[in-house]
């Protein structure tokens, strides 16, 4: 008999809302949501098993923990989850920046037998970045180009006019530490990249404010022993949140489909 493979998801927003419906769909395979935690108690919210208290949230036991909520739900559940005997899926990689909060996660998944899960979610190329950094990287440069809406509420607002802008803005080039700390809300996938890759510290990020375009744009430029490659996405960002693309949903639910699959491709 197939067994079925519980997951509990932290955050129902633009991610958690469109993974539980395609888990509730079956199409990713012997998979049910067992538990949703969010941040504010919502009743009658018609989700089974949601709720804002993460003891009862803990209580329904899981194979994985997929967290699509932010920074502050990594450190407040991280641990917990992996210590719960979970896998833990993020997409909150940004978080990662703070050295000792993943050495404390890696630590319980080792102590545990489970896993910390990085997500490709909102970027692609990740098996290309890893795969060169096996025979050695001497350049990564990730830049993400959003339109101005997409920097409302970040400290975007306290460098620029983000409604008065008639050109592209740059709000950051340097090391992806310091960016994905500054941006935790969207520019994680940077943080991906750079775990996958050269580091937090080697990898460059540039981050843009673009008032002319609609789409998200990520490129990585990579050179190493391997050679060199250009990758370059333009992400449709989903109607509930202006900061996420609409692949991101998409690829969290590909990765916990391969969790449940006896068939994984691409790893
Ligand atoms: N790696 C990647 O490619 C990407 C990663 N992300 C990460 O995913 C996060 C979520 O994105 P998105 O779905 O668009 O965000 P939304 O703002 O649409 O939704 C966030 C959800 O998380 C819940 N939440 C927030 N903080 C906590 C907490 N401490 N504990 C429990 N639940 C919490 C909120 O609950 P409530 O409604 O009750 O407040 C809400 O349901 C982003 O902040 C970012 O860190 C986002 C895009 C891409
Ligand atoms: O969906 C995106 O544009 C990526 C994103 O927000 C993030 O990495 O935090």
């Amino acid at each position: 008999m197939t067994r079925t493979y519980r997951i509990g998801l932290i955050g129902l927003g633009a991610i958690g809302r469109d993974l539980l419906e395609r888990i509730g769909t079956g199409t990713l395979g012997p998979i049910e949501a067992a538990a949703v935690l969010v941040r504010r108690p919502r009743p009658d919210s018609g989700v089974p098993g949601l709720t804002h208290d993460p003891d009862r949230f803990f209580a329904a036991g899981f194979d994985a923990v997929v967290e699509g909520a932010g920074h502050q739900a990594v450190r407040d559940h991280g641990e917990r989850a992996l210590r719960a005997g979970a896998d833990l899926l993020l997409t909150s990689v940004g978080a990662l920046t703070d050295d000792a909060l993943f050495a404390r996660l890696q630590q319980a998944a080792s102590d545990s037998g489970r896993r910390l899960i990085l997500p490709s979610a909102g970027i692609g190329a990740l098996d290309i970045l890893a795969a060169g950094a096996v025979g050695g990287l001497d350049r990564v440069t990730v830049t993400v180009r959003k339109d101005p809406l997409s920097w409302k509420g970040t400290i975007a607002e306290r460098q620029v006019d983000l409604d008065g802008l008639t050109a592209p803005f740059v709000l950051h080039d340097g090391p992806v530490r310091e960016g994905a700390r500054a941006y935790p809300q969207n520019v994680n996938i940077s943080a991906a990249a750079a775990l996958a890759g050269i580091g937090l510290d080697r990898t460059r990020l540039v981050i843009v404010a673009d008032p002319g375009i609609t789409v998200h744009v990520v490129e990585i430029e990579a050179e190493g022993h391997f050679g060199r490659f250009t990758f370059r996405e333009e992400i449709i960002p989903t109607d509930d949140n202006p900061k996420t693309g609409r692949l991101v949903a998409m690829a969290v639910a590909k990765t916990v489909r391969q969790l449940a699959s006896p068939l994984v491709i691409g790893a």
